[in-house]
């Protein structure tokens, strides 16, 4: 398969727009002006300084009138800027802001570069603090300086200051004032310096500390016991409960061990990559540890590690506050539910004749897992034949055995719990795993069976299929997928795809286009509905895997992760094409109605994607309702080893999805199996409302974002430009343009057309149909170029104003 495309934007186009732009947005005029801002610079500071100095001297000079002290030569002063800047340096600092002044300078200087085209430091932020830090010093000056010695001519706070100094002071004392002082100073130094506020921050907290220690002291010489009263008191709880219920006075020999296993929760907000671990960290700061701007082009050794996030370095994730607890109320297993069952288990077994050594109870959110230890000389085949009658006899829908759960020589039988708990995002979120997680792409899915976060990596699965029957969460699931990403990776770390035909699930994502979404150049639509710009798109990004393959092969690195860290530590030149790779995950909905409508066309480019992409971070995420083998074909079924299973309506179509049966026998509401080569893991899914995920999206579109969606390369596919019917009235943009350079050069090839104007074949060939149709080249003439009608530019001129 060949792909075409270019990247938005040639550089004649860009030469075109400069021609267009205003005068002073024009480049030469901006490096000027930057020089001369800079040279001003220079020339206040010796003006200052020389005041400083010889500011005594001049002071009889500057008392005479401006006419006089500009056209008479015979005033002279001892300034070294002359007697415009000793001019300027009286107003500035005795009629203006003091010594503070000197603070001008420093905001000419970050101007002039800032002109020139280097971002010394984040601009307007400099620029407010700055000026805040001027006033507060020439206030503060005026106040510690009321008046000056008879002596001195200079005004440390100049007159700004006195002024604005005496009237506070008048309004709220002098005591007022220094208190107002010192609670401005200390803000402007809070805000603007990181470090200074985690200094304060720390002065309290040992202070805090030490009196803790010393509290305890007082109150409790003795060591604090590591587990409180009240967790003993649980403990022993719970094992009377277990006697009471397990004590063989009741039909049941066999004893039995319940797990009530419980997850570790960190009441934490997520932290993604912090600079320094806060114990207690309730907010959550994403601290990027850059103040001043690091200049983003390749100057190769000794610079500072490029870092993706600095473009958006004030990006907040979202905080845990925006999910819901969704606390099902009571949803424990009681005791007599757990003991009901196991009875029903092992009379029913016996009724067959089978007999049990141990059993045990795992209890999960959904499911409790029984496990039985048959006595020996049992066969298991005959258990798992049992199943129904199992089913039967504990009159519970969905209970699936497992005949032997590997690894453990048990058996397994899944009961579902009378009353299921829901597991909240939230809870999934603020678990110790999640939060801890280093992967790459950290997913957190749902609580296993043993209520442990169920969690992997994406660039590990590489791709995923979800399929399920409708309305047993598979949308939910979905975006759970989505959401631990959005808390987890920056803006400039991950891109998403969407593909959503249905045009409902995936479109309230769509606000996050400027943070987190890629799409095609000149697309509108964020979230890609029509099923031609899904063609282009996933062709698009077949482009784009072979360019970033290319990237790799250059930068002789493996794979994305490798190319990434080479670029990061800026051993790769942008100048030569390198770029920051984001991870690129496609989500597509509704699978199943791609394939019916587009078939082939859109299979092969995402079996493309799914079997070379992994390497350069591009992974798939695809879901459908219909688990029918024309929908997950083998091609698909082959390149996607992790695939997740909600409720399904058959037998067969969990074995199209998972390989062999166990998902028609779930119990739906995000219940799911997942499946990874051979393993096999049932979890409940974690359970996240929309109106949630729009506070997440809200909250993240809410934030400064990059100008535009990541751009994915160009594509135009073959039967758009269709060979029929030419249409001048919508000529392409460089019909002009290429038309000069087929008459300039005598030569009507379409190659040549792609070269000079860096675009695809496609495009190019249209191009030079539209040139015929205009009778600039004659028609195709097989591998050879076409014969070129027009003899000179001024024939062609005409006939360019004849379309106008
Ligand atoms: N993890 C979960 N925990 C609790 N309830 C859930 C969970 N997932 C889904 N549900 C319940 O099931 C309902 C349907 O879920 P969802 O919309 O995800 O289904 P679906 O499979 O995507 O359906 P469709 O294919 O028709 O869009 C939800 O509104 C919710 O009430």
């Amino acid at each position: 398969m060949a792909f075409k495309a270019k990247k938005p934007g040639n550089s004649k186009q860009q030469k075109k727009k400069q021609k267009t732009q205003p005068f002073f947005l024009n480049e030469k005029f901006r490096f000027i002006l930057g020089i001369f801002i800079l040279l001003i610079s220079a020339y206040l500071l010796i003006a200052f300084i020389s005041f400083l100095f010889f500011g005594a001297a001049d002071q009889s000079k500057l008392d005479l009138s401006w006419k006089e002290l500009v056209f008479n030569s015979d005033v002279k002063v001892e300034n070294k800027a002359g007697k415009t800047g000793a001019f300027l340096s009286e107003k500035l600092m005795n009629r203006g802001f003091g010594i503070a002044s000197f603070l001008f300078i420093y905001l000419f200087v970050v101007s002039g570069f800032k002109i020139l085209g280097r971002n010394l430091v984040k601009y307007r932020r400099t620029v407010i603090y700055t000026l805040l830090t001027v006033i507060w010093f020439s206030v503060f000056l005026g106040f510690v300086f009321p008046k000056t010695s008879a002596s001195s001519f200079i005004y440390p706070g100049g007159q700004y200051g006195f002024v604005l100094g005496s009237w506070l002071s008048t309004l709220i004392g002098k005591i007022g004032l220094l208190l107002l002082l010192f609670i401005s100073g200390l803000s402007i130094l809070v805000v603007r310096f990181e470090k200074v506020y985690s200094a304060v921050k720390n002065i309290f907290k040992r202070r805090e500390k030490i009196v803790a220690e010393e509290d305890s002291e007082e109150d409790s010489p003795a060591e604090e016991p590591l587990i409180s009263d009240d967790s003993i008191s649980k403990v022993i709880d719970e094992e009377d409960n277990i006697k009471a219920i397990f004590e063989p006075d009741v039909a049941d020999e066999e004893p039995m061990e319940i797990q009530r296993a419980e997850e570790e929760e960190v009441h934490q907000e997520v932290k993604p990559a912090p600079e320094e671990k806060e114990e207690e960290g309730l907010e959550l700061t994403v601290h990027h540890k850059k103040e001043e701007e690091v200049e983003a082009n390749f100057t190769g050794e000794g610079m500072e590690d490029y870092d993706p996030t600095l473009e958006l370095s004030r990006f907040k994730f979202p905080s845990l506050e925006l999910l819901e607890e969704h606390s099902s109320g009571n949803a424990e297993v009681s005791n007599e539910e757990l003991l009901a069952n196991k009875n029903k288990i092992v009379e029913t077994l016996r009724h067959y004749k089978i007999e049990i050594v141990k059993i045990r109870a795992t209890i999960g959110p959904t499911i409790t897992l029984y496990e039985i230890i048959p006595a020996p000389g049992i066969r298991i085949a005959k258990i798992k034949n049992l199943e129904d009658d199992i089913a039967l006899s504990l009159a519970a829908l969905g209970i699936r055995i497992i005949a032997p759960i590997p690894g453990r020589g048990t058996i397994g039988i899944e009961v579902p719990n009378r009353k299921p708990e829901v597991v909240s995002m939230r809870s999934i979120l603020s678990s110790r795993k999640f939060q801890e997680s280093t992967a790459d792409l950290p997913i957190a899915l749902g609580k296993t069976i043993s209520n442990e976060t169920y969690m992997f990596d994406l660039t590990k699965m590489p791709h995923i299929l979800v399929a399920g029957a409708t309305g047993q969460g598979k949308s939910v699931g979905i975006n759970v997928i989505i959401t631990s990403l959005l808390y987890k990776k920056h803006p400039s770390q991950i891109k998403f795809v969407f593909i959503d035909p249905k045009k409902v699930e995936l479109n309230l994502y769509s606000v996050l286009e400027k943070h987190y979404l890629a799409k095609l150049p000149d697309e509108e639509e964020p979230v890609i509905t029509d099923i031609q710009k899904v063609k282009n798109t996933l062709n698009s990004l077949n482009v784009e895997m072979d360019q970033r393959y290319d990237l790799l092969k250059k930068a002789h690195a493996r794979n994305i992760k490798e190319y990434n860290k080479k670029f990061i530590g800026r051993r790769l030149n942008p100048e030569k094409g390198h770029r920051f790779l984001p991870y690129i995950i496609v989500v597509i909905d509704e699978f199943a109605d791609l394939i019916m409508t587009a078939g082939k066309e859109i299979e092969l480019p995402i079996a493309r994607i799914a079997q070379l992409a992994r390497a350069v971070g591009i992974h798939m995420i695809i879901a459908t309702q219909r688990p029918s083998t024309n929908i997950i074909t083998g091609v698909i079924k082959a390149n996607f080893p992790a695939r997740i299973a909600f409720k399904v309506a058959s037998m067969i179509d969990s074995r199209t999805i998972l390989d062999t049966p166990g998902a028609n026998q779930l119990i739906g509401k995000g219940d799911m199996l997942i499946a990874q080569g051979s393993n096999m893991t049932r979890v409940q899914c974690a359970f996240i409302d929309t109106p949630e995920v729009e506070n997440i999206c809200t909250f993240i579109s809410e934030q400064q974002g990059f100008p535009s969606a990541f751009l994915l390369p160009e594509y135009v596919s073959e039967d758009e430009v269709g060979p029929g019917e030419v249409d001048l009235n919508h000529r392409d943009e460089l019909f002009n343009d290429a038309a000069r350079v087929v008459v300039a050069n005598q030569m009507g090839s379409t190659s040549m057309i792609q070269r000079k104007f860096s675009i695809g074949y496609n495009r190019a060939g249209r191009i030079m149909d539209q040139l015929e149709a205009a009778g600039v080249v004659g028609p195709s003439e097989g591998s050879k170029a076409r014969q070129v009608l027009l003899q000179d530019e001024y024939s062609l001129e005409q006939l360019l104003n004849s379309f106008n």
